[in-house]
């Protein structure tokens, strides 16, 4: 998929892997709908947008993927604004294991609500022009990450969700495409605000700085380059891609429901 005219929509989308991808987008000729709800933040980064790619190609919008109401709110505005939407980043994502229930209603269920909604307006079985849909997973929706069971398990939840999606949309005829990206640890605000809980805590901490220490920490256009890979190359539906310091690699599942 070229991207110049292209209409994106992007969660969590002023801040840390968000903000990176949003900016990737604008240089590559899309429009953007910046979706989040740290307004002043947003604020902030939409002066900078503005100056550097025009008035007419962005769009902020106050929206918390945990609300049905501001996420319809929201893709309405977008399409009408914008002309459709023919890309979806869902990266909207919190890591904090005590308030638990909001991380799974964050991180699994916001990627279900807004591409539910999404559907309504991309899908070529109502009336939209398709397009492809990448949500923000982890390594941690691959195998564990020991300290962090419930954000393991949201992470885990994207990647079935966005593969059982890619399946149903090939076979209804959609014009879909969905995937899932892996990074590995990547230098934002939520990877130095939880290290600085893990340095207090936990006999768990040893474990985890090890993981850290063989995996290395990405910088957010790393993980922007590959997520691009993503929406660009037609060819890639129902995939997960890994993410780690100089090296991406697509996973092989097994087959058995094949
Ligand atoms: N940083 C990492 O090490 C890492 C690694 C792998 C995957 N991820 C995933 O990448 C995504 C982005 O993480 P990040 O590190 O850039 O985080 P970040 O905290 O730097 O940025 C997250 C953005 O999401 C927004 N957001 C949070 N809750 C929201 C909600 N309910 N509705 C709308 N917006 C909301 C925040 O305001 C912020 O702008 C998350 O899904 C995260 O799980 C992060
Ligand atoms: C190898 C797995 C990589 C997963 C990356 C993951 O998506 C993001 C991780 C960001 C930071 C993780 C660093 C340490 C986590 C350890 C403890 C956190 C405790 C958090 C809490 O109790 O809420």
């Amino acid at each position: 998929m070229a991207l110049n005219g292209k209409i994106a929509v992007v969660t969590g989308a002023v801040m840390g892997i968000g903000k990176a991808v949003t900016e990737l987008l604008l240089q590559n000729g899309a429009k953007v709908a910046l979706l989040d709800v740290n307004r002043i933040a947003g604020e902030s980064l939409m002066e900078t947008l503005k100056k550097q790619y025009g008035q007419e190609r962005t769009l902020l919008l106050n929206c918390n993927v945990e609300s049905d109401e501001q996420i319809k709110a929201a893709l309405q505005k977008t399409a009408d604004t914008f002309g459709g939407i023919d890309i979806l980043c869902n990266n909207a994502g919190i890591m904090n294991e005590s308030t638990w229930e909001r991380m799974v209603s964050i991180n699994l269920m916001g990627v279900i609500r807004v591409t539910y909604v999404a559907l309504e307006h991309m899908s070529k079985l109502a009336g939209g022009r398709g397009g492809v849909i990448v949500n923000t997973a982890s390594l941690a929706g691959l195998g564990p990450l020991l300290n962090c069971p419930v954000y393991t398990a949201t992470k885990h939840g994207v990647i079935g969700f966005t593969r059982a999606m890619a399946d149903a949309s090939t076979a209804s005829g959609y014009g879909i495409r969905v995937n899932a990206l892996c990074p590995s640890f990547v230098q934002t605000d939520l990877f130095t605000n939880v290290l600085s809980i893990l340095r207090q805590s936990s006999h768990l901490a040893a474990a985890t700085h090890q993981m850290i220490e063989k995996f290395g920490v990405l910088n957010v256009s790393e993980v922007a380059d590959a997520l691009l890979e993503l929406v660009t190359d037609d060819t890639k539906n129902g995939e997960a891609l890994i993410v780690v310091p100089n090296e991406r690699n697509y996973i092989t599942f097994p087959s058995i429901l094949k």
